[in-house]
């Protein structure tokens, strides 16, 4: 297959529910069947990557070899000034448990407990961003990149029920609530007007989406 998407279907290499959803509402008027890696049946490789690059590379090669079809992956974390980028790319494995679930109520502690013992109690000082990258790789084993990134401020108790992962904790820039807070299209819809959208992942998906589907 040539580096192309003429076929009009993309394999979305997630397993995580929460980006699936979000890519298959941002595929949906560009006239994409959009799978995911976990609908194909394919297993969650091993993210031994150092850079958000690196894991979305290696995601994203995985679906396209096993399926022969184009595939976009999505390596995204959380980086926090005061913890001199931490998550980052281990953004997911502060959420895993022993048992290898994944409870983000104890991992955005584990990020205010990280921030109070740094003396980050003012809101100056408890800045972050999101940062989302995109690796669209193709059977051939060609692959190109998309980043989006969003600044905002971390908050304290977490506030609202929507999104996921740490929404709840995540306030961006310009905004009075929390990604946690807002409808899934203010969070990662794009604008009608081409204007950029708020999310990392729909920054980086207006950029691949410019790119590559004639938006
Ligand atoms: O509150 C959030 N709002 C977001 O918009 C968001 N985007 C990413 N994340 C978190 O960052 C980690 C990525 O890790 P990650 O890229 O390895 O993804 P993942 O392991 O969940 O799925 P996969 O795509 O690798 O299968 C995970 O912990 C996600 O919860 C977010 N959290
Ligand atoms: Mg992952």
């Amino acid at each position: 297959m040539t580096a192309d998407l003429s076929a009009k279907t993309i394999v979305v290499a997630t397993h995580n529910e929460g980006k699936r959803k979000e890519f298959a509402e941002l595929m949906a008027p560009f006239g994409f069947s959009a799978r995911s890696a976990g609908e194909y049946g394919l297993p969650e490789p091993e993210e031994t990557g150092t850079t958000f690059e690196e894991n979305a590379f290696i995601k994203a090669e995985a679906a396209a070899k096993a399926t022969g079809l184009p595939a976009l992956s999505d390596d995204s974390g959380l980086c926090i000034d005061a913890l001199d980028g931490e998550p980052g790319v281990y953004t997911a494995d502060w959420a895993t448990q022993s048992d290898g679930k994944r409870d983000f109520g104890k991992a955005m502690q584990r990020a205010e407990d990280a921030m109070q013992a740094k003396g980050a109690t003012a809101p100056a000082q408890r800045k972050g961003r999101f940062v989302s990258v995109l690796c669209l790789a193709f059977p051939d084993g060609t692959a190109e990149y998309y980043r989006g990134e969003v600044e905002g401020t971390l908050v304290w108790p977490p506030k609202g029920e929507r999104g996921f992962g740490y929404d709840p904790v995540f306030l961006p820039d310009g905004h009075a609530r929390t990604f946690g807070e807002m409808e899934s299209q203010e969070k990662h819809g794009l604008k009608a007007d081409g204007s950029e959208p708020l999310s990392h992942r729909a920054r980086a998906f207006q950029k691949f989406g410019k790119a590559r589907l004639g938006l």
